[in-house]
């Protein structure tokens, strides 16, 4: 047997002056680099990660996205749950095993640090002598991303204050780190301190688009991944059909589309032939759906080799794509539920039964007149005290020891989702509490979906688990009904597995998992902006049997030390 190598990087956070789409602004950047630096892997090895943090006046974490984490739930990178925040100045190590190969990323997950730019591809290969269950001849990393101009702490004053400011919709999308503002959109008064100016002649001469070359005949696999902050994106070639082989590091049954959905935290890697008329090059896009576009359709360019590459790279002589209409949600529904998992291999099917079901009602509510989201009435706010460690070490004190409801209030039985909630009747409150599961407690999540407090509007967000895959067991449209929905709307046979999933607009979504990860999981939705205000909450399980936790973990809320 191959041994399983340990896979070492050094790595200094800092901020970086950059212009990935041709206007310049402040970017956090790991040694130096937007998107941050690939991590490659073998399944098995072990990935250690030296980070320094060079931040003058910030903490930072990073948060290794789809990765189980087992044994290690301290490496987890999520901040005030599995760590206290990296003080400025100091290193932290990250250690932890890659047990399933598949297509990653890690990112920023303290704050909005995300938004930064704080993120960076994680690709994990078989080991050598197995062979995937599909054949390409080459491969692109593709992480996917919308992009703001104004700096995260704006926006997080924005959103925490009153009147509410959203972030609204980017001003640009990034494929691989690469945009191109469209300067003619800027709405910055001249002079305003706030927003970075569009420098129309410098724009014209920046940023060539990310290249793909490929040679005629061939077939190549796209790993996919989306660090995107609010928009739901949808990826699609010019002329080319992609053929869906993985999500979320786990093999799906293979199936075609002209245009490929790709939601806030999930991961895919898709087949394409460049079986085209090779004379010419095709156009990458990647547009906006589920909520009306603002920005224009992000462009990469498929280059067909090698006629296409001797006098510099020949842009397609046709309009950027386009996606399905933004709010056609049926379209998206409809490709959502064709995934299924390719059974055999490693797959296992779920568990027939499950020994608990949780109702998540999501709600936009205000409280205090600040606009927050709500899970069954209860906004998340961090603790001082990482989750982990207050398990670890029964600081009880820091957080509320009354879990969190698993089921939507009384108050709310009868809630019409349909309906636009009355902002001063709202029942939504703070809370940090947690959900304790007993090891290997077989755990159903039921998503639900509800206006916001807009008229007519309800918007989908992208459920994110730590520490674990789940099954997706099926989506349904209006109220979940528990005595009906799972026989009817469940699958049991061959669900896929995944970390994160779309709830779609006045619908629900079922998943199922296994709470047999020992550690403290943040549960959220992967929209930055929605988790910074409240949307999410932490799943505690196998307490009992947490391993030991490192200090360098630890030094923050009632972890500090006791001098
Ligand atoms: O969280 C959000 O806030 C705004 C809007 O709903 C405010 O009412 C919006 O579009 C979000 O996604």
């Amino acid at each position: 047997a191959v041994q399983a190598a340990v896979v070492k990087y050094d790595w200094t956070v800092d901020y970086l002056s950059a212009a990935p789409d041709c206007v310049e602004r402040l970017i956090i950047a790991i040694n130096g680099q937007f998107p941050s630096p690939t991590i490659q892997a073998v399944q098995g090895d072990t990935v250690v990660v030296n980070l320094k943090n060079n931040l003058p006046t910030e903490g930072v974490t990073i948060h290794w996205h789809g990765i189980s984490q087992k044994g290690t739930p301290f490496s987890d990178g999520a901040a005030f749950v599995s760590q206290c925040p990296i003080n400025p100045g100091e290193i932290f190590t990250y250690k932890f095993v890659v047990d399933k190969s598949g297509t990653y990323f890690y990112h920023g997950h303290f704050g909005m640090q995300r938004a930064a730019g704080l993120f960076g591809s994680l690709i994990v290969s078989l080991p050598p002598g197995e062979k995937e269950p599909f054949s390409y001849d080459g491969e692109f990393s593709l992480l996917l991303s919308d992009w703001y101009h104004q700096s995260i702490y704006l926006q997080e004053l924005g959103l925490s204050s009153i009147p509410f400011e959203f972030v609204g919709e980017p001003q640009s999308l990034l494929i691989q780190g690469r945009g191109k503002y469209n300067c003619s959109l800027d709405l910055c008064p001249v002079g305003s301190p706030d927003c970075l100016q569009c420098n129309a002649s410098a724009n014209a001469a920046c940023a060539a688009p990310f290249v793909l070359p490929v040679q005629p005949g061939k077939t190549y696999r796209l790993r996919l991944g989306s660090a995107a902050i609010l928009s739901s994106l949808n990826f699609i070639i010019e002329n080319h059909n992609m053929t869906v082989v993985e999500a979320d590091s786990h093999y799906v049954e293979p199936f075609v589309v002209d245009n490929l959905d790709i939601y806030s935290g999930q991961s895919y890697s898709v087949l394409i032939t460049a079986n085209q008329e090779p004379t010419r090059n095709y156009w990458v896009g990647l547009n906006v759906r589920g909520r009306l576009p603002a920005t224009p359709t992000g462009l990469a360019v498929l280059q067909y080799l090698p006629s296409n590459s001797s006098s510099g790279l020949l842009l397609p002589p046709t309009p950027a794509p386009q996606s399905p209409v933004w709010n056609d949600f049926a379209v998206s529904v409809a490709q959502a539920e064709k995934y299924a998992a390719k059974t055999g291999l490693a797959y296992s099917a779920p568990p027939a039964k499950s020994h608990r079901l949780l109702i998540f009602l999501n709600t936009q509510n205000t409280i205090d007149g600040h606009i927050r989201w709500a899970i069954n009435n209860i906004s998340y706010v961090p603790t001082a005290t990482p989750v982990l460690a207050a398990f670890k070490f029964k600081l009880w004190k820091a957080f509320d020891q009354t879990p969190p409801p698993d089921r939507p209030p009384p108050s709310d039985n009868h809630l019409d989702i349909y309906a636009t909630p009355n902002a001063n009747s709202s029942h939504a409150r703070y809370g940090n509490g947690v959900y304790v599961f007993k090891l290997g407690e077989v755990v159903d999540v039921v998503i639900q979906n509800t206006n916001t407090l807009n008229p007519n509007n309800s918007e989908i967000h992208s459920w994110h688990l730590h520490g674990h895959s789940f099954w997706v067991l099926g989506y349904g449209k209006g109220v979940f009904d528990p005595q009906t929905d799972p026989a009817q709307r469940y699958n049991l046979v061959n669900p896929p597995l995944r970390n994160t999933v779309a709830v779609f607009p006045y619908g629900w979504v079922a998943i199922r998992f296994i709470a047999d990860n020992p550690g403290a999981w943040p549960f959220h939705c992967h929209i930055e902006p929605h988790f910074f205000m409240g949307m999410g909450t932490v799943f505690a399980e196998g307490i009992h049997n947490l391993p030991h936790i490192p200090s360098q973990t630890l030094g923050c809320g009632l972890t500090k030390p006791n001098w």
